[in-house]
């Protein structure tokens, strides 16, 4: 069952189209990542699914619901981790969970909410004194105070030093464990191959492609990248091989590369040469991103 079906969605900022008839469908129970660039319309998108801004057109169903019509029931089934989430800085942590669970009918022990998600120790602290990895902890916690069904993420690690990431998403696994649905928008290729169980790759307000990432991965990123350093080689830019220079490194794109070795290997020693160095790179979301759009995604 799908916790979130969207058709032909747009947004305009003035002259900005910054969702270009976006459609999608995401299941319950995965982590889904929307990775792309800045500007890509990742906020956007998130944002007219949680109910905080009005899409101009387009069939928006969050939870079964009509998003367009009815906000309020959504609201409170579902968890926001804002990019900017801006604390009151007067209060402790603890406070704030209580602050923010009382906007709710319902909402978990906030003692329980503060050990998941590591800060119980920290709980009379002021936010202002946490570290970024910590007020970022306490924004999940915030997302999680109403059990909700479906959590959106945006950009939960950026700006976060790798523990401190890994700590992020050891949390947003714990949230697929307990049965929810998340959506997070990142820019990191890794956390997105890391993390998801579908990525949703978008660039100027569309949706590229979605799969998972070995189907994105099959689909537009088949080949390995073999890197030579080494002396006397130039012949290997000639057919079948077709490396070609990249700095001091001689590059080439091949299917199954660990197969070709052998092959690759026989040639060198039949024509010549030395190899300082060998290596053999395997594709990942970046290759992909490049060969749908012909740009890196830069950060
Ligand atoms: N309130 C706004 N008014 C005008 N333009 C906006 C507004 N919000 C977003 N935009 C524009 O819409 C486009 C999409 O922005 P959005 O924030 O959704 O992208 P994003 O993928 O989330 O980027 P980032 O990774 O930098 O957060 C951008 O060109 C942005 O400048």
């Amino acid at each position: 069952m799908n916790v979130i079906e969207m058709t032909g969605v747009v947004k305009q900022y003035g002259s900005v189209l910054a969702l270009d008839h976006v459609s999608m469908s995401i299941p319950r129970g995965q982590i889904v990542a929307i990775l792309g660039p800045n500007g890509a319309g990742k906020t956007t998108l998130l944002e007219i699914l949680e109910g905080l801004q009005r899409a101009d057109a387009g069939e928006i169903h969050v939870l079964d619901t009509d998003i367009r019509k009815n906000t309020r029931d959504v609201k409170n089934r579902i968890g926001i981790s804002l990019q900017n989430t801006s604390f009151f800085d007067r209060l402790s942590v603890e406070e704030t969970l209580h602050l923010f669970g009382a906007f709710f009918s319902y909402h978990r022990s906030v003692e329980g909410l503060l050990k998941h998600v590591g800060l119980f120790e920290k709980r009379h602290q002021r936010i202002s004194q946490l570290s970024g990895g910590q007020q970022q902890r306490v924004a999940l916690a915030l997302a999680l105070i109403n059990d909700p069904e479906l959590v959106f993420l945006d950009e939960p690690t950026t700006g976060l030093d790798p523990a401190a990431r890994r700590d992020i998403w050891t949390l947003v696994e714990s949230m697929r464990q307990e049965g929810r649905t998340v959506l997070l928008t990142t820019h990191y290729m890794e956390e997105a191959a890391y993390l998801a169980d579908t990525v949703v790759i978008m660039d100027h307000g569309k949706i590229l492609v979605q799969g998972t990432v070995d189907q994105l991965l099959r689909d537009y990123a088949p080949e390995q990248t073999v890197v030579l350093e080494g002396e006397g080689l130039d012949y290997l830019m000639q057919a079948p091989w077709n490396f070609h220079h990249d700095h001091d490194q001689l590059i080439a794109h091949v299917v199954n590369a660990a197969d070709q070795m052998g092959t690759l290997l026989d040639l060198i020693r039949r024509q010549g040469g030395v190899i300082h160095r060998l290596s053999i790179r395997e594709a990942t979301l970046e290759d992909v991103f490049l060969r749908l759009t012909g740009r890196r995604l830069a950060v």
